[in-house]
């Protein structure tokens, strides 16, 4: 998975949906972002600049609380797990236009809370920049995403962020249940670990690649 070739299905179904494609992250739209409004921050010269008082822990915090919002729609979305009829055009599902513009704006708006944390790296990049421009200046003149890469990572926020996200969907998606159940395992609406793969697979590595472009044109 590299900045060419971004392809980002939705998750768990088997539409064509686009989520997200290097086309979409050229300079232009890195600069742009439809996040750029986000709480207070305003674009100057292409550059977000960031509210007094953002930090590291700042941002974190908003990429924490995204999780919600991600996790609830993926708990919705899970409940119609493949529904492939839904996908094939001229179907009985998809056919009239009431159907289509159903589906399609429902899938929008799951797709919209993971894009928005995908681009919000753009955010984080911006704050890691600040905090140590020393250190990110000479791989951004040597174009060096491998070394960027490296500086802008942490794996143990990475690992933390997976086993969170994992929690989370086993307390908002568990089934409640009365207790007379026969075995008292919980159930949950979605597997708590497909949670986690999705965020260890796609998300942060995403996430990690609008940082390294957004990076890489900080100095333009
Ligand atoms: O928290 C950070 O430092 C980020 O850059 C965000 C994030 C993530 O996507 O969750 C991405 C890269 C880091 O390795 C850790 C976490």
């Amino acid at each position: 998975m590299d900045s060419q070739n971004l392809r980002v299905g939705y998750f768990g179904n088997e539409s064509q949906g686009r989520l997200l494609h290097s086309q979409d992250m050229d300079s232009q739209n890195l600069r742009r972002g439809f996040c750029c409004s986000h709480r207070g921050w305003t674009i100057s010269g292409g550059i977000p600049v960031s509210p007094t008082g953002f930090t590291l822990g700042t941002v974190r915090d908003s990429l924490e609380r995204q999780e919600d919002t991600i996790i609830f729609s993926l708990i919705e979305r899970a409940r119609f797990p493949l529904n492939r009829p839904a996908y094939v055009a001229g179907s009985a599902v998809s056919s009239s236009s009431l159907g289509e513009f159903v589906i399609r704006e429902t899938e929008a708006v799951y797709a919209k809370s993971l894009s928005r944390r995908i681009h919000y790296g753009r955010f984080v990049a911006e704050v890691k920049y600040r905090d140590a421009p020393q250190d990110y200046e000479p791989a951004i003149r040597a174009k060096d995403r491998n070394a960027l890469m490296k500086l802008l990572t942490s794996e143990s926020v990475e690992e933390m962020v997976k086993r969170r996200v994992m929690k989370k969907a086993m307390v908002f998606g568990q089934n409640v249940t009365l207790g007379d159940d026969k075995d008292n395992r919980p159930r949950y609406k979605i597997d708590p670990l497909v949670v986690s793969r999705i965020y260890g697979e796609w998300v942060i590595p995403l996430t990690k690649i609008v940082e390294v472009e957004y990076l890489l044109r900080r100095l333009d």
